[in-house]
């Protein structure tokens, strides 16, 4: 269903992640993709166009017809393909507020802000609305995987599941458990309900039968969840062995609320942090997304690594209501799994490059303030945690976020703009902000991509083998 008909062959220049700090280049390379998985079969050194078709086609086995294999190849110098994007982190139901959030912080924009918002789609026609839009938006930005949050409402989160598999995008589906903090008329009245409700929108992606689109259990974060719904979702992360997603230590009045709301004997923990009241509520688990992760102590970033929990970073987010500067290194120093999330609408903008560009800016402001060279993220660093990392974030690690044979096609293909020599862009081709001259290095053309690229680069996007957005 979720497949192209046809096999597909791909000729030209691929980058991709093949550690946190080495991209690889492979150019004049041919990969071909198995129409009924959606996977990686060859991938095929110094191949053109006519190599593809009398050798690799028959290598293959494949029936050479045109109703057989479909053959996509640039050789052009500004354009490349790259594993699709991995949002770790964002929130569906917020689409409609990127950008409006005034001068707020965290507690107050929940309140002013988020609530209200994700409280009105309940209205089914508006989050159809909203949510139908959010996916193109995101698929145009070259985001293939996507970690959902939606609201409490059963229907409308069930409709987000639903829309992402229609479209073809590789989602995880998380219905919002909140049972205090949140204003009346936007709360789960009991821990009971909200597990049952949860239960629902677990059950409703499960009967799909597919693993396009998965379910991640949600509690919104420790200070809007009973300790009784916490440990009731604990109890069902681990029945089910599903993932799970919440927000951790993003703002210090946040950690001082949970101080205040979880004491330890309330929790049976052996200490007062953030991190402990998770664990004793056996939600922090090897696949548990942790979301910002700002203010962690060492003591927390010991027990998350212990625990093989991963972390998405939002530095776009954090900066917006002014959460703070999140020390990514230092995380990743810890052997801790790291990705990145555009936190929407807390983050300001739906695209995971911005995300990839402001991660590097805040890991610059990380090392100002501590005098720390070593904080300072790459280009190639930030573009691993937006591809690689983030599949190890949301448990697809090795089959999506590269180039290998076995993993499956979730990729795009970027198109930067070629300067001619009257200083003009080449005809048809809108490379946005982002031009190159001919003289580049591929490693300065990936630089101006990730520095000044949008959604104006992101010309075709695929996921598992289909079509799911080409720019026009
Ligand atoms: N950024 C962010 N943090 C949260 N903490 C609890 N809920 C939210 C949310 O919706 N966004
Ligand atoms: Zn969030």
């Amino acid at each position: 269903m979720s497949t192209s008909r046809k096999n597909q062959i791909f000729i030209g220049t691929f980058i991709h992640s093949t550690t946190l700090t080495t991209l690889e280049y492979l150019h004049n390379t041919a990969i071909a993709v198995s129409a009924s998985t959606g996977k990686i079969i060859a991938i095929e050194p110094e191949c053109d166009l006519h190599k593809a078709k009398t050798i690799l086609v028959p290598k293959l086995g494949w029936d050479s017809g045109p109703t057989s294999v479909e053959i996509l190849s640039t050789q052009k110098d500004y354009q490349f393909f790259f594993p699709g994007f991995i949002d770790t982190h964002l929130h569906a139901s917020q689409y409609p507020n990127v950008g409006i959030f005034g001068n707020s912080t965290l507690l107050d924009w929940l309140n002013t802000y988020t609530f209200p918002l994700e409280a009105s789609l309940s209205d089914i026609s508006k989050a159809k609305r909203v949510y139908s839009r959010v996916i193109k938006k995101t698929l145009s930005h070259g985001t293939t995987t996507a970690a959902y949050y939606a609201t409490i409402d059963v229907t409308a989160t069930n409709l987000l599941a639903e829309l992402c598999l229609e479209r073809g995008q590789r989602a995880l589906i998380g219905r919002v458990c909140m049972d205090q903090l949140g204003p009346e008329y936007y709360l789960d009245e009991s821990p009971e309900e909200s597990l049952s409700k949860t239960k629902e929108c677990v059950d409703f992606i499960r009967e799909k039968k597919q693993d396009l689109v998965r379910p991640v259990i949600t509690p919104r974060f420790a200070p809007a969840c009973s300790f009784d719904l916490l440990k009731k979702l604990g109890d069902l992360a681990k029945e089910t062995d599903l993932p799970i997603q919440t927000h951790i230590s993003e703002n210090k009045n946040e950690i001082l609320l949970v101080k205040e709301l979880f004491p330890m004997e309330k929790t049976g923990a052996k200490d007062d942090s953030y991190a402990s009241v998770y664990d004793a509520a056996g939600l922090l688990t090897e696949k548990m997304i942790l979301a910002h992760g700002v203010h962690l102590t060492e003591f927390e970033a010991d027990l998350i690594a212990e625990r093989k929990s991963k972390v998405s970073h939002c530095p776009c987010s954090n900066s917006a209501i002014t959460s703070g500067a999140a020390k990514v290194r230092w995380l990743l120093g810890k052997g801790i799994v790291v990705g990145l999330g555009t936190d929407m609408s807390g983050g300001y903008s739906p695209s995971v490059l911005e995300a990839a560009r402001h991660a590097v800016l805040v890991s610059r402001h990380v090392a100002m303030g501590g005098d720390d060279e070593v904080a300072k993220l790459s280009v190639e660093e930030v573009l691993y945690l937006g591809t690689k990392g983030g599949a190890g974030v949301v448990g697809l690690e090795g089959t999506v976020g590269g180039f290998e044979v076995g993993m499956e096609w979730d990729a795009q293909l970027i198109g930067l703009g070629r300067v001619e020599d009257g200083g003009e862009e080449e005809e048809g081709e809108d490379g946005g902000n982002v031009d190159v001259f001919g003289w580049e290095s591929w490693q300065e053309k990936i630089a101006k991509w990730v520095y000044n690229g949008d959604d104006r680069n992101t010309k075709k996007v695929w996921v598992r083998g289909r079509l799911v957005h080409e720019r026009k």
